[in-house]
């Protein structure tokens, strides 16, 4: 088990026809429902004011999160962060996450 935090900034060019930001966006959600049902893509939050979202993904290697990220159907609209995650040693449920 591999913890990542990923921010994702949606940026969809504004000549877009609203059928086709319709589209990808339903595609979008297809995608990270089926992966957040699969437990892999852990958490998904709104960032206020932004269409930005924070994310937790619970992945196998740093190849698997890339698979699922460049597979993002905004993946070329978005700019993505990601950051690797370690286990604080003063966490008091730290022993979950060492299994
Ligand atoms: O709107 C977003 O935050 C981008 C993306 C992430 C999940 C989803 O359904 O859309």
């Amino acid at each position: 088990m591999m913890l990542f935090h990923v921010r994702m900034d949606v940026r969809l060019p504004h000549d877009l026809a609203p059928e086709a930001r319709a589209e990808i966006v339903a595609r979008e959600k297809a995608y990270s429902q089926e992966l957040q049902r699969t437990g892999k893509w852990a958490h998904l939050w709104r960032i206020v004011g932004k269409h930005s979202n924070y994310s937790i993904f619970d992945v196998e290697s740093n190849d698997e999160l890339h698979t699922i990220l460049s597979g993002l159907p905004l993946f070329p609209y978005m700019d993505i962060h990601v950051t690797p995650l370690a286990t604080h040693p003063s966490y008091v449920a730290a022993a979950d996450h060492e299994r």
